[in-house]
């Protein structure tokens, strides 16, 4: 089994939504020609940067198919399928299978606090479903549900489980569990704010919600981790720490917003967000305005 293909920088995939709101797949097109042109080694789509929490099982459907059509053999596919019952996530399991989707993933059952046992036969169910690859989502701010090096391990003796993305905050838990998993198993980095930190704690490749405003910066700092050059991979962090920072910092809109506002300045008209999550306002434009001259100079500075 080979875990090259997933290694590198993989934009967590967002909505593409219409001027009503609805899926679009023409939109959705558009971000996948638009990615693709960017070189980027794979995508995660429908996990939270796809706002799956706020989409009906039809909809994820769709948007699994969608970016399939368009990126099936042109890069690593990843399908996110964590949805609040295990029967409907091995529905869309199945869906993504039959698309030709090369791993799944999924977040552990959300709303009620289950027990390990619950949430290992969760994931076990998931697992046995299809014959794709699995990597175990951790993301505990989002969840409440912390994953344990000791279930990690519990859950690596089926081999179908590659790995987990890893979006809890400190670095030490990628090194925990890569400790447990070894060169069998890639630990995805999943907070952008440390992708640098991440990698040198032992990911094997970061899947990231800003990496697509961004993604020439991720990719350089990649290579720069890659080539052992520490303290410039460490400068583009701090970089990009301050547009993350500008991000989550507009006046009105969620990040995601004003994600999806900067790319359409770009061009990639990709709708905006869903309800409750609030779109951007005029009160965001002079910040939007600075966060893409810091995007732009950043490039420039490490990438021209
Ligand atoms: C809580 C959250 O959304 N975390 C993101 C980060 O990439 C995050 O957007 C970034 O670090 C900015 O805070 C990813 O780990 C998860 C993600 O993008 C996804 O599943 O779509």
């Amino acid at each position: 089994m080979t875990l090259e293909k997933f290694q590198g920088i993989i934009p967590a995939f967002y909505a593409c939504y219409d001027d009503q709101g609805n899926i679009s797949e023409t939109r959705t097109k558009d971000l996948c020609d638009y990615l693709y042109n960017k070189g980027v080694q794979g995508v995660y789509v429908g996990g939270s940067s796809g706002e799956c929490i706020y989409q009906n099982l039809e909809e994820r459907k769709s948007v699994l198919s969608y970016v399939a059509n368009n990126l099936k053999g042109k890069m690593t596919l990843i399908a996110h399928v964590g949805a609040p019952s295990t029967r409907d996530s091995i529905e869309l399991a199945k869906h993504a299978a039959a698309l030709g989707y090369d791993a799944l993933s999924a977040i552990p059952p959300i709303y009620f606090r289950l027990p390990d046992s619950s949430v290992f036969k969760y994931w076990s169910e998931i697992i046995e479903a299809t014959p794709l690859d699995f990597i175990i989502y951790n993301i505990p701010q989002t969840t409440g549900y912390t994953l344990s090096p000791a279930l990690f391990k519990k859950l690596l003796e089926n081999k179908k489980v590659i790995g987990v993305k890893n979006s809890s905050m400190p670095t030490m838990d990628i090194e925990r569990f890569k400790r447990v998993g070894g060169d069998d198993v890639i630990i995805f980095n999943g907070p952008d704010e440390q992708f640098v930190a991440g990698r040198i704690m032992g990911a094997g490749a970061g899947i990231g919600g800003t990496y697509a405003v961004m993604p020439e910066l991720f990719l350089k700092a990649n290579e720069l981790v890659q080539a052992g050059n520490f303290n410039e991979a460490t400068q583009i962090q701090s970089d990009i720490n301050e547009i993350i920072i500008a991000l989550c910092s507009l006046n009105d809109g969620h990040m995601y917003a004003g994600i999806k506002e900067i790319l359409n300045r770009r061009g990639v008209n990709i709708g905006s967000v869903r309800s409750p999550l609030e779109g951007v306002s005029s009160n965001d434009s002079a910040k939007l305005d600075a966060i893409i001259t810091t995007i732009d100079q950043a490039i420039e500075r490490y990438c021209g």
